[in-house]
């Protein structure tokens, strides 16, 4: 950083020099069909006196009109003059974005364009603009509030459609019942404070009316109560700003990349029977009843891997849990099936003999010539070996889900398997019906409750029901089970947002909102705690001066230089 940026930096409102003519690309830096550039400085279109083709009908046009011509270098030979064939879009202060005389350049999108009409633009005299200078500007002169500014920066950070309605309530809303609360609650606190210093100015005989700071205590409490509820609100909300981290983790082969790209509803990650597949990990953006998800495909996990390549992704798929809100285990249902009749002494006692078919089902359905094998691509693993890992995942990951307190979700993947004609039935099921799909549903939901019954039971006998854990069965394959899944994991996410919350929007207003809290606690307990003769007016004054300087600054009824660059720190170039 220069000496003079951050000599400008150090003296806060030097950060955003008025006055300049500024610029910035305001779309994508990259290739695109058209590019915008916003330039903002009082006449700025002057500046383009000789470098545009039309400037004349640019001149007279009126604002919010745009105007068709070339751009070109002042001062260049004849051949190389034309930067590129745009659109100028006029706006007269005080009705533009910035509330200044704007200019914005619409022109074609290519990298070379780009290039050219930043050079240009430097050339007329103007600068390029520093984050949120444009909203800085507009604030200045009065075209939005602190607080719609906050929206809009939120507005361009949303990723999903709740964000999207929360910022633009704020927006649309600046005076909303949140703000007009704090607004309410600094003038009735400032009332106190003139009192209070009018008492302290007059020896008490002068006075007529004896104001009491402890007369304040029932009002004082209730705006305490209020800015305590915001904060509580502003917790439970504050997830859905943030993305929710989804982690598809289990046995290699279980089906996690078949799922992750069933919920994408796209093929996005490589597919195959060869266990080990997937290598490093994969994460992609998806939309869930309006909540902004990540979810990630892992690698694998398996015990005898001697590739250090495998062992690395598997690494990181446990890296991974660390900063997950969400945990889905899978696991191949054939496994998972075996693993349930051999440990829960009931059902071995009861289907001995079909849990023994039923196992042999698993590898005469995938091959018929081999026993008890579950895959046969590249390494053979034995049902016995698959079972041994299941087992060792699954109580892994309900040890990270119960420690880190996460929701965990278990999923015995590949669920159209069941209804295979080679599996014979399951305990206390009648055969699986092949015959209409409709009654395969039907089959597979009994199966499914039957299952989960039984795996609830067994998971309370092994006393393990405190951590929060399901189980679903679905197939990546077929969808089977899909919807219910969706809908569990819907159910799971942190508490939706609604755009109408009396709460702060950002975690500089919350942390506000906490400092007046804490010091209106102090406040009230004060006042309760002195008697009244002894009690000190300084100490309720001062007090008071520091409440309202804060509440002042969540709308920014009051700010200082450096907090706006705080605030703008967090815009991209541009707005
Ligand atoms: N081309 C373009 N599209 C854009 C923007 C922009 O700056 N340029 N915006 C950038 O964020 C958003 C729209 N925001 C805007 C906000 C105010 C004004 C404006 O001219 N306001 C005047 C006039 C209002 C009126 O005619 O009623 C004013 O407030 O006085 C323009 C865009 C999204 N789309
Ligand atoms: N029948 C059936 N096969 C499935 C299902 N889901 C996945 N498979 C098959 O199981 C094999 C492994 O699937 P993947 O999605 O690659 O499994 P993975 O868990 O990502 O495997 P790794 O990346 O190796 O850990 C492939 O042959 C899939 O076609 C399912 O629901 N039903
Ligand atoms: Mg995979």
């Amino acid at each position: 950083m220069s000496t003079e940026l951050r000599n400008e930096q150090a003296s806060g409102e030097g950060h955003f020099r008025n006055g300049d003519a500024i610029f910035a690309l305001a779309t994508v830096p990259g290739k695109s069909a058209v590019a915008v550039f916003r330039c903002s400085g009082p006449t700025v279109w002057q500046l383009f006196a000789n470098a545009f083709s039309r400037y004349g009908a640019l001149e007279r046009a009126e604002s919010h009109s745009a105007v068709y011509g070339f751009l070109l270098y002042p001062d260049s030979s004849e051949k190389d003059a034309l930067v590129d064939e745009v659109l100028l879009l006029k706006f007269c202060a005080p009705r533009s974005y910035s509330g200044e005389d704007m200019l914005e350049i619409h022109c074609h999108g290519s990298l070379a364009v780009l290039d050219a009409v930043r050079k240009l633009l430097r050339k007329l005299g103007l600068r390029e603009a520093r984050r949120g200078e444009f909203t800085y500007r507009s604030i200045k002169y009065g075209k939005r509030n602190l607080h719609q500014a906050e929206a809009i920066a939120l507005l361009a950070e949303s990723r999903s459609q709740n964000q999207r309605r929360s910022a633009l309530y704020h927006l649309d809303q600046p005076h909303n019942p949140f703000t007009q609360r704090l607004q309410q609650m600094r003038s009735d606190l400032l009332q106190i404070l003139a009192r209070s210093e009018l008492q302290l100015d007059y020896d008490e005989t002068e006075l007529e009316f004896h104001y009491q700071l402890p007369d304040s205590l029932p009002s004082a409490r209730s705006h305490l109560q209020y800015l305590r509820d915001c904060l509580s609100s502003y917790r439970l909300q504050k997830n859905c700003w943030k993305t929710c981290k989804i982690v598809l983790i289990g046995a290699v082969n279980s089906g996690k990349s078949s799922l992750f790209n069933r919920l994408l509803a796209q093929e996005r990650s490589i597919v195959s029977e060869q266990a080990g597949t997937t290598r490093d990990y994969l994460e992609a953006h998806f939309e869930l009843a309006g909540q902004s998800i990540l979810l990630y495909d892992t690698a694998g996990l398996r015990r005898d891997s001697d590739d250090p390549i495998e062992q690395q992704g598997m690494l990181r798929s446990r890296q991974l849990l660390e900063q997950a809100d969400f945990v889905l285990l899978l696991s191949d249902i054939r496994v998972a099936l075996v693993d349930l009749t051999r440990r829960w002494p009931d059902i071995r006692a009861a289907h001995e003999h079909s849990a023994k078919e039923w196992q042999d089902g698993y590898a005469e359905a995938d091959n018929p010539t081999a026993d008890l094998t579950v895959t046969e691509t590249e390494t053979e693993i034995t049902m016995d070996a698959a079972v041994a890992e299941l087992q060792r995942y699954r109580s892994e990951m309900r040890q990270i889900a119960a420690k880190r307190k996460l929701p965990l979700l278990e999923i015995w993947n590949k669920s159209d398997l069941l209804s295979s004609p080679n599996l014979p039935p399951l305990p206390n099921q009648t055969h699986v019906n092949q015959t209409s799909d409709n009654k395969d549903q039907t089959d597979t939901k009994a199966i499914s409750e039957q299952l989960q019954d039984e795996w609830q039971k067994q998971r309370a006998a092994e006393n393990e029901a405190g951590t929060e854990c399901c189980l679903f069965l679905c197939s990546a394959k077929t969808g089977q089970g899909l919807p219910q899944l969706i809908d569990e994991l819907q159910r799971s996410l942190p508490v939706q947002l609604k755009a109408e919350t009396e709460a702060p929007l950002s975690e500089r207003q919350a942390e506000l909102i906490h400092q007046t809290a804490e010091l209106l606690q102090e406040y009230c307990d004060g006042l309760q705690n002195r008697e009244q003769q002894l009690f000190d007016m300084d100490w309720g004054s001062e007090l008071l001066r520091q409440i309202c300087g804060r509440l002042g600054e969540v709308n920014g009824q009051t700010f200082n230089a450096e907090m706006l660059r705080d605030i703008f720190q967090q815009f991209c170039v541009g707005k």
